[in-house]
């Protein structure tokens, strides 16, 4: 599976007034890549344009993958609302991309995901009647499950408590190993443990903020990620 790198270079525009931009985004391929700034700067526009999603905007510019080839078909998007289907259980939104191309869904795969995401016993049930939580991790089940090089992720684990959030990191970075992922986080600790490369996005434009020299995922206690922590709050104040 080639993992492509992702370039943005340019604006997202909506009726003629720029969204995001001119900025120039450029996500190394196979990394895990985090992307921070202030709340409304253009993050998940970003994400958005790289899945496709640019209904009613308009992009002056280039968004692509760095081999040429196009990304349609090759990105999953677990978006910031969890997106399940209501009158689906759990186990049938995780396969919901393969009943759309009508191919038939590996139940067994989508079951261990679930289990993975704390999930057992839970498959049967409908959005409805599983907490904040668990449904996100149910779309991340769903997202993993898609199987796609490039993964783009919306604020991924912001609706779950420390344990889980720690644990779905650690799933995250063990299945998407070797994936491109562009990872939306308002939590400057989670790209402390899980960036390869982090980037922060400001109405100056993009920073590259280089990641200690240690594996990810980072321990969330080691030395060298509460002082990169540390620094990336103080860089997101400023930027404020
Ligand atoms: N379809 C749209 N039409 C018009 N404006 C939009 C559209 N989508 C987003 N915006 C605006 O574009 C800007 C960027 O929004 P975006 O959701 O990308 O920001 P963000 O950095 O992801 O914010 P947050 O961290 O709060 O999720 C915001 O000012 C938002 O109001």
């Amino acid at each position: 599976m080639i993992a492509p790198a992702l370039i943005f270079e340019g604006r997202v525009l909506a009726r003629g007034r720029a969204l995001v931009g001119p900025v120039r985004l450029e996500v190394p391929g196979g990394r895990w890549t985090c992307l921070l700034g202030p709340s409304g700067i253009g993050k998940s526009t970003l994400l958005h344009a790289f899945a496709g999603l640019t209904d009613g905007l308009s992009i002056d510019g280039t968004v692509g993958a760095g081999d040429g080839r196009p990304l349609a078909g090759r990105t999953a998007l677990m978006a910031q609302a969890d997106g399940l289907l209501p009158w689906l259980t759990a186990q049938e939104n995780v396969v919901l991309g393969d009943r759309l191309r009508r191919r038939r869904p590996d139940a067994e795969r989508a079951r261990a995901l679930l289990a993975r995401a704390g999930l057992a016993g839970l498959e049967g049930r409908k959005p409805g009647a599983l907490s904040g939580g668990q449904r996100q991790r149910a779309a991340l089940a769903r997202t993993l499950y898609e199987d796609r090089p490039v993964v783009l992720l919306d604020e991924p684990f912001s609706a779950l408590d420390v344990a889980n959030r720690a644990r779905m990191q650690d799933l995250a970075a063990r299945a998407l190993a070797g994936r491109t992922v562009l990872h939306v986080t308002h939590d400057p600790a989670e790209a402390a443990r899980l960036g390869h490369a982090i980037r922060l996005l400001t109405p100056q434009g993009i920073a590259a903020i280089p990641p200690p020299d240690l594996p990810a995922p980072r321990a969330p206690d080691h030395a060298c990620t509460l002082e990169l922590t540390g620094r990336l709050t103080r860089q997101l104040l400023e930027a404020a």
